[in-house]
């Protein structure tokens, strides 16, 4: 049966040949076709990818919320017995997810058929996270989206802005030195989960709302209870937004709180959006009473956005809703990469000599500066231990998902309209037919690229870092800044000891990251005035 360019399947070409063969009756055939396209028979179709067996009615609902393992664990094994890349797991009401572990299936979904791939599931988490789908991340592929990611792209993350917010990240680069720093002279241990997702969090901090912390910091510069509380919320969000709760299986549920579920998803939402929501409605304030003239940060440029009629082009709870979404697009990615990286670093400490080496080839080894932005071009090996990182230890064990809006054929297998596709980044990048010896930690193996330039986007989706195509990453400068910038200060400036020699690599059984935050002592590596004094 032939396919159409997009993978759809044609039923126009069909009913022409019906209709010339049977002339007689062709009058009353028009009149049934006009009404209702022939619907291929069963066998005519392409074969769903395999499954694993279910119940009825309910499918595999059983293992997926109750098995003993985590479902992500439980899907990788039932991958592996049924020794395929790709496969569909039934749901109740005929919902069906998709995993896939091959780039190249990988590659259709995202490049080929990326618009048929390009919606969102609804479910409870996302649907209070972003105010109803009012944000860029979250929201289904509509005008709301096109709206929202239009301002991201040209407002909030675009190179002249990204240029004009240097200043605030290199504060807070200077301040993450000056933390740890402040742990050196105290003879402490630094949790390295917190410095990397708490440097994250300021950095994004004082791009929004032009301050790293709502409360006060500790004496050492760390976070304070407010900003510990408003981490572990974007935390608790990000684990819950999609099938945590039953009602993501029953939505007729929502509302009633079955699981519990409901009420965490709520109280992380309000947990996140309390300490930002009053900054942002003072800020509408003082621009519409013409208190404030200066734009000095992103919710200023959120707030005094124009539409063609001059009127404001967000609401306040678009611009509460997507500043809320930013805070979670930005911190989880680069933090865990940084203190994966950073463990397997200690661990290795001919490959950590590399990278120190190479900052202090670029950034000069007896000029007296601390690594700067400019240089992330030329750290080439620094970028590729975090493209290492992204490919071992993904911070989540699946893309964000995409949802088909068509019957489409990938791979050969027909993807039901409304299955969630899901590429498993923890499968993508340690599939033993595209990485050799895929759980050894070896940047070596992203250099030496054709203009010898290491990127941490990755197009093929051999494994996946911003992702690719209409819903992938818009942060990709950023990102790549943050996480360049803090693996780079962490080396440069400090040697680290594992308190007990070495690290313990265990993952958590529950999710990707070290099953305990990494511990580790810092001591100077550079002359003492190059240490920031205050933060
Ligand atoms: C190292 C840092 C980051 C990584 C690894 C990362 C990764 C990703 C991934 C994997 C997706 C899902 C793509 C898909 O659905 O196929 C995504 C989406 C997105 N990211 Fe990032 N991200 C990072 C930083 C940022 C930053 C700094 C921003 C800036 C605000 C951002 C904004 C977004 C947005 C708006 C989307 C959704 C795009 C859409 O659905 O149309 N991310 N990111």
């Amino acid at each position: 049966m032939a396919l159409n360019s997009a993978g759809e399947i044609p039923a126009a070409a069909a009913i022409f040949h019906a209709f010339l063969a049977t002339l007689p009756v062709s009058i009353i055939l028009v009149l049934r076709l006009k009404k209702k396209k022939r619907v291929p028979a069963a066998s005519e179709l392409p074969p769903l990818p395999p499954s694993p067996p279910s119940w009825p009615l309910i499918g595999n609902l059983p293992e997926v919320m109750f098995h003993t393992k985590p479902f992500f664990r439980w899907v990788h094994d039932v991958m592996k017995e049924m020794k395929t890349d790709i496969c569909l797991i039934r749901l109740p009401g005929g919902a069906t997810i998709v995993p896939v572990l091959d780039p190249a299936i990988a590659r259709e979904m995202l490049r080929k058929h990326d618009a048929s791939f390009a919606d969102r599931p609804t479910s409870l988490g996302s649907h209070v996270i972003s105010g109803g789908y009012l944000t860029a991340v979250l929201g289904p592929h509509n005008d709301q989206w096109r709206k929202m990611r239009k301002v991201l792209t040209s407002e909030i993350v675009s190179p002249a802005r990204h240029r004009w917010l240097h200043d605030k990240r290199a504060e807070e680069a200077d301040n993450l030195v000056f933390y740890v720093h402040r742990h050196c002279v105290a003879g402490k241990s630094v949790d390295l989960r917190v410095a990397t997702q708490h440097y994250c969090g300021n950095v994004m901090r004082k791009m929004l709302f032009g301050r790293r912390f709502f409360g006060n910091p500790t004496s050492d510069g760390g976070p304070g209870p407010t900003e510990v509380e408003h981490l572990e919320a974007v935390f608790t969000a990000l684990k819950n937004l999609y099938w945590s709760s039953i009602s993501d299986y029953f939505p007729g549920l929502r509302g009633w709180n079955f699981d519990g579920k409901e009420k965490i998803v709520k109280e992380a939402d309000k947990a996140i959006k309390a300490p930002q929501n009053p900054i942002i409605d003072e800020r509408i304030r003082q621009w519409r009473s013409g208190e404030r003239k200066e734009i000095d940060d992103l919710i200023d440029v959120f707030v005094t956005l124009k539409d063609d009629d001059g009127k404001p082009l967000l609401t306040a709870q678009e611009i509460k809703c997507q500043a809320a979404e930013i805070m979670m697009a930005v911190i989880d990615n680069p933090s865990n990469a940084v203190e994966w990286t950073m463990a397997e670093l200690i661990n290795q400490p001919d490959l950590m000599r590399k990278a120190t080496d190479e900052i202090d080839r670029v950034v000069g080894k007896d000029s007296p500066r601390l690594v700067q932005e400019s240089d992330i071009e030329k750290l080439n090996y620094v970028k590729a231990c975090i493209r290492e990182a992204f490919r071992l230890h993904p911070v989540f064990p699946f893309n964000v998902p995409h949802v088909s809006t068509h019957d489409t054929v990938v791979a050969g297998y027909l993807i039901p309209k409304g299955s969630h596709a899901l590429l498993s980044r923890y499968g993508l990048g340690r599939n033993p037919k595209v990485w050799t010896d895929p759980l050894r930690f070896d940047p070596e193996r992203h250099m030496g690229g054709d203009d010898g330039e290491v990127v941490l986007t990755e197009h093929d989706l051999r494994f996946i870092s911003f992702s690719t195509g209409r819903r992938g990453c818009v942060g990709t400068v950023l990102g790549t800044c943050m996480a360049t910038m803090l693996l780079a200060r962490l080396l440069q400036c400090f040697t680290w000891t594992a308190p007990s020699g070495g690290v313990d690599l265990a993952e958590a059984e529950n999710e990707l990251s070290l099953a305990t935050p990494l511990l580790a002592f810092p001591e100077p590596r550079l002359a003492p005035h190059l240490y920031p004094e205050t933060n």
